[in-house]
C-alpha cells in the first residue's frame, strides 16, 4: 500500500475546500505502507518508507469500444488492478452517499461528473491497495479529468491505450449490453458520444502528442484485440516489475 502527498498550491483554490484540505493533510510522497519498513524494525530504529512510483495505464475509447473487457484479461495477464471510474461512480450512487444523486443524473445524460469526485474515488482506492499497478478505465474523458488526476495524485500514466472503434459498432455493442444501465439507451449513447468526440479525444491528442498513446484497433474479436494488448505490456515487462 502506498500514498501520496502533493505540495498544494494556491492553482488549486477552484477545488472544494474539504477536498484540498483532505488531500493536503495526507500527502507529501509515495509512501510504501505496507511493507512496515517505516516503523522501527529490530532495535535499528526508524527506517525510512521506501519510495515507490506506482505503474499507471489508462485506459480511453469511446463508449463500448470494449474497455471494460480488454482490462479484464489485462489484470488476468498482467496482474493490474482494474480500477474502472464508471464502477466508482456507480458504486456511490448504490451506496446512497452525499454525491450519488447528482452522480445518477449526471450519468443518466451521458455527461462528466466533476472531477475532484472521481479523482477521490480513484485516490481511495489507490492508497488502500497493496498492488503498484493500476489500469484506469474510463478516465481521464477531460482535459479537466487528467489536470485533476496529475495534480492531485501527482503522477503521469506510463502508458495511456485508446480503443478505435467504429461509431456504428460501438452503439451495436451499447444496444446488446443487457447490464441494465441507465446509459444504455439511444438518447443517452448519443450524448455520451458527442462527449467522446468534444472532451475525451483533446485528451487522446493530448497524449498522442507526448508519446505514450497506444492506439488499439478495436473490432474484431476480444482474443484478436487483446494480441495487439498483449505486447505493449510485455515491452514493459510489467510482471517483473519488483514489488518491494
Ligand atoms: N471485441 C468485441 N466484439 C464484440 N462485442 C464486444 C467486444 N468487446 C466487448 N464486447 C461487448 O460490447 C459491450 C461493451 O463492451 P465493454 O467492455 O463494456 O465496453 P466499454 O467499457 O468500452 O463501454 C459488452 O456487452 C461486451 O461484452
Ligand atoms: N471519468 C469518468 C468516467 C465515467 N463518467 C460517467 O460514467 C458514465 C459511464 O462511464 P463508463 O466508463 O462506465 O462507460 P463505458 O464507456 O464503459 O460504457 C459516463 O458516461 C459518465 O457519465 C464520468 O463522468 N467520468
Ligand atoms: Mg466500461
Amino acid at each position: 500500500m502506498w500514498r501520496r502527498v502533493a505540495s498544494l498550491s494556491s492553482s488549486i483554490s477552484s477545488y472544494s475546500t474539504s477536498f484540498v484540505a483532505q488531500t493536503a493533510s495526507r500527502l507529501n510522497t509515495w509512501e510504501s505502507l505496507t511493507t512496515g519498513i517505516a516503523i522501527a524494525q529490530q532495535g535499528k530504529g526508524f527506517i525510512a518508507p521506501k519510495e515507490k512510483t506506482p505503474f499507471i495505464t489508462f485506459v480511453l475509447g469511446g463508449p463500448g469500444s470494449g474497455k471494460g473487457t480488454q482490462c479484464v484479461k489485462i489484470v488476468e495477464t498482467f496482474g493490474f488492478t482494474h480500477l474502472s471510474a464508471g464502477d466508482l461512480l456507480r458504486r456511490e450512487i448504490a451506496s446512497n452517499s452525499a454525491d450519488g444523486v447528482m452522480i445518477l443524473n449526471t450519468i443518466k445524460e451521458g455527461k462528466i461528473v466533476p472531477s475532484e469526485v472521481t479523482v477521490r474515488l480513484i485516490q481511495k482506492e489507490m492508497e488502500s491497495s497493496d498492488n503498484d499497478k493500476f489500469i484506469i478505465d474510463g478516465f481521464p474523458r477531460t482535459e479537466e479529468n487528467r489536470v485533476s488526476f496529475e495534480r492531485f495524485i501527482g503522477v503521469e500514466p506510463n502508458v495511456v491505450l485508446f480503443f478505435d472503434c467504429p461509431e456504428e459498432e460501438m452503439v451495436k455493442r451499447l444496444l446488446n449490453r443487457n447490464q441494465g444501465r441507465v446509459d444504455d439507451n439511444l438518447e443517452t449513447i448519443k450524448t455520451r458520444l458527442q462527449v467522446f468526440e468534444a472532451l475525451s479525444l483533446p485528451v487522446i491528442n493530448y497524449y498522442s502528442q507526448r508519446g505514450n498513446l497506444y492506439t488499439i484497433r478495436a473490432k474484431g474479436t476480444e482474443d484478436e484485440i487483446f494480441e495487439q494488448v498483449r505486447p505493449i505490456f510485455t515491452t514493459f515487462d510489467v510482471c517483473h516489475r519488483a514489488v518491494e
